[in-house]
């Protein structure tokens, strides 16, 4: 599998959108993490002032997971199918976000254990139970990378301006917490969270299915590919492939909390460089998404105790990057308006 090499956003664009700011009708700064993010989606655009976000673009990629069935998750897989619906219906709660955010969803089947109307890059029904077999065979990951990287590219070839991604599958907080285990060299129990929501006696049982699981990842770890073969599934291995190729078309995406966050260390690893095209929508709840956001040293936009994936961190937060670029598309300098600018010591 061979990724080309990932550029850099432009240093330059970033510094003359930081000047910019600097003659903006406000006191230098106080705009805070607004004018960085702003300055970063110019950099990645490399034009300043940038583009206005018109065409933000939530892609969900669902599959359902063999480790469900050992009762690592509140809710039974049968759900996958049924948000699958949700979402093309319009109904799910990322859709009512991406809504308010002037963005539009797209949901992506890539091993959900049913057939569904959104399986036209289907890789598999379900993937292996990662506890005791390999949750892919050699063919199937490359083919679950392969459409995940076409994914990207027919987004960014019909104009989507930033991209989000997005999870669906029941029990896929167990593969995301043995893939940040197995990058970070973490233990079980600093990976393991509560997912959907979790008694105590599931908490031990996925706690043990994340220590099986690791045993098996931990030959691996060092190659990317045979660590989402192992440990991932054709979802979560689409999703690297998403996020690398996402960098390589300089494309900016929002990461959301603890599935997406595992495929963006596997991605960083396929496509070095690549989460600097990347921002971290919000700081999940899941404990192995603030190893992640270590890792990746990418700092959440937003903390609102969120929970739920399905794209829902990232969506929330796009406004403020829409905000971040209309600041600078349609803020008044001193010049224009009038305004006296700082008296500097001479
Ligand atoms: C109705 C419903 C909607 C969801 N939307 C996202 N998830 C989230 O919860 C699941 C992961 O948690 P666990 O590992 O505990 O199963 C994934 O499907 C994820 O996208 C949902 C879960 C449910 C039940
Ligand atoms: O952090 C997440 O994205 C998350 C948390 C719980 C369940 N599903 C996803």
């Amino acid at each position: 599998m061979e990724f080309e090499l990932v550029g850099m956003p432009d240093e330059a664009v970033r510094q003359a959108a930081e000047e910019r700011h600097a003659r903006l009708t406000k006191p230098r700064g106080s705009l805070g993490r607004l004018e960085q993010l702003g300055a970063w989606v110019a950099a990645c655009q490399g034009m300043c002032p940038p583009r206005p976000i018109e065409r933000p673009r939530v892609v969900v990629f669902a599959g359902d997971h063999g480790i469900a069935a050992h009762g690592v998750s509140a809710y039974p897989s049968e759900v996958t199918a049924q948000m699958v619906a949700n979402f093309q219906a319009g109904g799910a709660a990322v859709n009512v976000l991406a809504g308010v955010a002037g963005a539009t969803v797209r949901v992506v089947d890539m091993s959900v254990a049913v057939d569904t109307t959104a399986g036209d890059r289907k890789v598999r029904q379900s993937s292996g139970s990662i506890d005791r077999e390999d949750a892919l065979t050699e063919d199937e990951v490359e083919a679950a990378v392969a459409a995940g990287r076409a994914v990207a590219d027919e987004e960014v070839d019909s104009g989507t301006d930033l991209l989000v991604v997005g999870d669906m599958g029941i029990g896929n907080t167990t593969p995301a917490a043995v893939l940040v285990a197995a990058v970070t060299g973490s233990e079980p129990v600093a990976v393991v969270g509560r997912g959907t929501g979790i008694d105590d006696r599931a908490w031990m049982r996925k706690t043990a299915a994340i220590r099986d699981a690791l045993r098996r990842a931990r030959p691996v770890t060092a190659d990317p590919v045979a660590l989402l073969r192992t440990s991932a599934g054709a979802d979560i291995a689409a999703m690297a492939g998403f996020l690398a190729q996402a960098a390589i078309r300089r494309t900016p995406v929002v990461l959301d909390g603890v599935v997406s966050g595992a495929a963006a260390l596997v991605a960083e690893e396929l496509a070095p460089g690549a989460r600097a095209w990347w921002v971290a929508g919000h700081r999940s709840t899941e404990p192995a998404h603030t190893l992640v956001l270590e890792q990746l040293d990418l700092e959440p936009l937003l903390e609102m105790s969120m929970r739920l994936g399905e794209g829902s961190g990232a969506t929330a937060a796009i406004p403020l990057l829409t905000m971040a670029v209309r600041i600078l598309t349609d803020m008044a300098t001193f010049e224009d308006a009038g305004v006296t600018e700082r008296e500097d010591p001479a």
